[in-house]
């Protein structure tokens, strides 16, 4: 069978590289990218703000598109900053989000990745959440991706930043969405 097309629509180059890497022995699904930075909806959810990024994405590309929005929920803040994470780690920096947690002894937080999938403009949206616990620490390895050096998750030594990719894509929120996305598709 020939693989199916679709464009993943992310202005994110690292996540399109964790992407392309976790698919990278995927024979049923071929994604290219568009870079386009959607705006994204004030909303409570990363299904909705993925939901709603989706159905921009396939108006602007008309066709099958992929898009994913990624949230990190500190569960002493009943999870925010969620999907403000971006606005927040710009913000106040990977040391101002360890100080958000001095006040609570729960420094515990989970990532999350939503995607939302769609076949044209118009039509139906799939969402496919990923889901990876862990706790908020020091800032510790490289500091390329957002906020890898300050998630350990658990059952880890490591940040997502200290351990390897091949680690990080194994067990990552995002690794764990591609899984159900994967399983749609197959
Ligand atoms: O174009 P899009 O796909 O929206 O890309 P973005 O960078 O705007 O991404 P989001 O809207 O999903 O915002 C998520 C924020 O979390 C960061 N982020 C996303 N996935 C991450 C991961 O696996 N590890 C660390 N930081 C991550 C990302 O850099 C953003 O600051
Ligand atoms: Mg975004």
């Amino acid at each position: 069978m020939a693989a199916r097309t679709i464009t993943f629509v992310t202005g994110n180059a690292n996540k399109l590289k964790e992407v392309q890497a976790i698919l990278a022995s995927c024979t049923h699904l071929t994604l290219v990218n568009r870079k386009i930075d959607l705006p994204e909806l004030q909303a409570a959810s990363t299904a909705e703000v993925s939901a709603e990024k989706c159905k921009l994405a396939a108006e602007a590309v008309q066709g099958a598109v992929l898009v994913e929005d990624t949230s990190l929920c500190f569960n002493a803040l009943n999870s925010l900053p969620g999907p403000y994470i971006k606005w927040f780690l710009e913000g106040v920096g990977h040391d101002g989000l360890n100080r958000m947690l001095d006040g609570f002894e729960d420094r515990s937080a989970y990532a999350l990745c939503t995607f939302a999938y769609c076949e044209g403009p118009g039509k139906e949206v799939h969402i496919f959440e990923g889901k990876t616990d862990g706790s908020i620490v020091k800032a510790r390895g490289p500091l390329d991706f957002g906020w890898d050096p300050i998630f350990e998750p658990s059952g880890f030594a490591q940040t997502y930043a200290e351990m390897p990719k091949e680690t990080k894509n194994t067990i990552s929120h995002r690794a764990r969405a591609l899984e159900k996305v994967l399983q749609f598709f197959a």
